[in-house]
């Protein structure tokens, strides 16, 4: 597998190298091993499936503290814009969000470090997605920020009369609001 960092360290897009034959087609999705030559040291614990229909926005989520994710996203049908917003205290990036189209056709994967917000639109009729995390979901340390965050300004792809969000969702604070400590 091939790993592509991105302009946003630790954020790092995964292309795994695909075994054809007459059958079709083989590849390896994970390897812990390929992850910590590549400098990604993972322990994951929990993995989790959605399914969502086009337009659906889900995000921007994360947990707080001892329960933040690293998370391992990637595509099992349709298309995705994934997004992801730099919330680690200090970093030279903060504030700045990132936007790669994962798919079941460029097999892409994309791994995102801790302290981060996550989320993604589907631009596909429907989509699955597959993701591991390395904490376990904590409802009580979940929080949020609000899709259509102004100042975060993030162009999903999909027009917003068409968003299809959770009520969860469409009630995240801005950018400003939200509390990013413990
Ligand atoms: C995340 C999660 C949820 N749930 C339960 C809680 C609700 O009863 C139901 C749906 O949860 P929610 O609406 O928060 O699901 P998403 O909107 O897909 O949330 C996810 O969306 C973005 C893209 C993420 O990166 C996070 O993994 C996660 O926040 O599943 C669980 O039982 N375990 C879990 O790990």
């Amino acid at each position: 597998m091939i790993f592509i960092d991105t302009y946003i360290s630790g954020v790092v897009i995964v292309e795994p190298t695909l075994h054809c034959d007459g059958r079709g087609y083989f590849f390896e999705s994970y390897n812990q091993r390929d992850f910590a030559a590549h400098g990604i040291a993972t322990d994951f614990v929990q993995d989790n499936q959605s399914q969502s229909v086009y337009g659906t926005i889900r995000g921007l989520h994360f947990q707080r503290g001892e329960h933040a994710q690293a998370k391992y996203i990637r595509v099992l049908s349709g298309r995705i814009r994934d997004v992801v917003v730099d919330l680690r205290p200090g970093s030279p990036s903060y504030g700045r969000h990132l936007t790669v189209d994962l798919s079941a056709e460029n097999l892409r994967g994309l791994y995102i470090p801790p302290g981060f917000a996550h989320g993604f639109a589907v631009l596909s009729e429907s989509a699955v997605i597959s993701y591991k995390c390395d904490h376990f979901y904590c409802r009580a340390a979940e929080g949020g920020i609000r899709y259509d965050d102004p100042d975060l300004d993030i162009d999903w792809g999909v027009p917003s009369a068409a968003a299809v969000l959770s009520d969860k969702d469409r009630a995240l604070p801005s950018f400003k609001e939200y509390q990013p400590c413990c």
